[in-house]
């Protein structure tokens, strides 16, 4: 068999306007130190970094036809192959407030293109068909980022369950109430056959959301993570703690790993980049504790630019040697 390759799913692209500030004070006027304009969209920033690592990938989903060109040159320049649908209208544009005294973005996200509900039915129907042409088995598939407007959990679940009957390993990267759901339906064996996951990287606030209780503490995040694998057959999970870390689970054990210190440009991609690198060490077979470390260090490479995409990998190789995963 060919070795596996990567295909992500974005949904509800973005352009990714990142404003970059010294201070962020609410309802006064600011003058911005200055801008930057990026492709992005969860599943095209875990493209980038793939790409970055050297790694196939294809960025699937759909963009607006108006504005695409700022995703064509995007793709063009890292080398990952342009899989998403032209549909009528403009993808949404996000602002990212980068702010250099807290070390971090605030972000305004957009609802994104809002298309009618035939629309809609033709371009699923149009991706179903592409990727079904595309996706061989053992290829991975991340469903990646919000919905676009009109549309609910039935989406993603849908193409999960085509995607999981060729054969593809399930990522799923999506938030709020969604992910609850559509892991809830995928394991559920009323609506259809089980569909495995292989891989979910909530934040602490989604898996509370995901457990409805709050957790405290990095060992109730750990239990919360492992019950999760149990309950609704995921194999494995990272959990991102933001500058405090992971916490990693699957069947064999749990695990937790400190974020090494760097200086931070822009929080916007470090959960892609996470995502990325550990899928990246997975799907070579490395364990979860090894492969979470790796994709560690490619956040923590990543946060330290506003470009999305990777430094050389001497540089994320180095980072990697200074986090290590102790068992909990
Ligand atoms: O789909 P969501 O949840 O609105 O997130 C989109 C945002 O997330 C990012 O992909 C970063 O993770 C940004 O590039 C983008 O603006």
């Amino acid at each position: 068999m060919n070795a596996p390759r990567l295909f992500t799913i974005t949904l509800n692209p973005a352009i990714d306007q990142t404003v970059r500030l010294d201070r962020l004070l609410p309802g006064e006027v600011h003058r911005a130190l200055g801008e930057q304009t990026e492709a992005g969209g969860k599943g095209i920033g875990v493209a980038a970094v793939l790409a970055a690592l050297g790694r196939p990938v294809t960025a699937s989903g759909w963009l607006g036809a108006d504005n695409d060109a700022v995703f064509r040159a995007a793709f063009a320049e890292r080398g990952i192959t342009d899989g998403m649908l032209r549909l009528p209208g403009a993808t949404r544009t996000n602002i990212k407030l980068a702010v250099a005294e807290r070390g971090d973005s605030t972000d305004i996200n957009l609802p994104g293109l809002a298309l009618a509900p035939e629309a809609l039915q033709a371009a699923e129907q149009q991706l179903g068909e592409r990727l079904d042409a595309a996706v061989a088995p053992g290829d991975w598939c991340e469903l990646a980022g919000s919905l676009p407007p009109g549309t609910d959990a039935g989406l993603w679940e849908r193409l999960a369950r085509r995607l999981a009957a060729r054969g593809a390993q399930i990522v799923i990267d999506t938030g709020g109430a969604v992910l609850g759901t559509l892991l809830a339906r995928l394991a559920d064996p009323a609506r259809g056959p089980v569909v495995p996951v292989a891989f979910i990287k909530p934040n602490r606030a989604e898996l509370e959301e995901l457990v409805a209780r709050p957790l405290h503490d990095t060992l109730a995040v750990a239990d919360a993570a492992q019950a999760l694998c149990q309950t609704h057959g995921v194999r494995q999970i990272v959990v991102s703690l933001g500058g405090q870390g992971a916490v990693m689970a699957d069947g064999q054990g749990r695990w937790q790993a400190a974020a090494p210190a760097v200086t931070v440009a822009t929080t916007v991609g470090a959960g892609d980049a996470l995502v990325a690198g550990t899928l990246a060490a997975l799907m070579d077979g490395q364990t979860l504790p090894v492969a979470g470390v790796f994709g560690m260090a490619c956040a923590a490479a990543r946060i330290q630019r506003i470009a999305p995409g990777l430094p050389p990998r001497q540089e994320v190789t180095e980072l990697a040697a200074r986090i290590r995963a102790t068992p909990i």
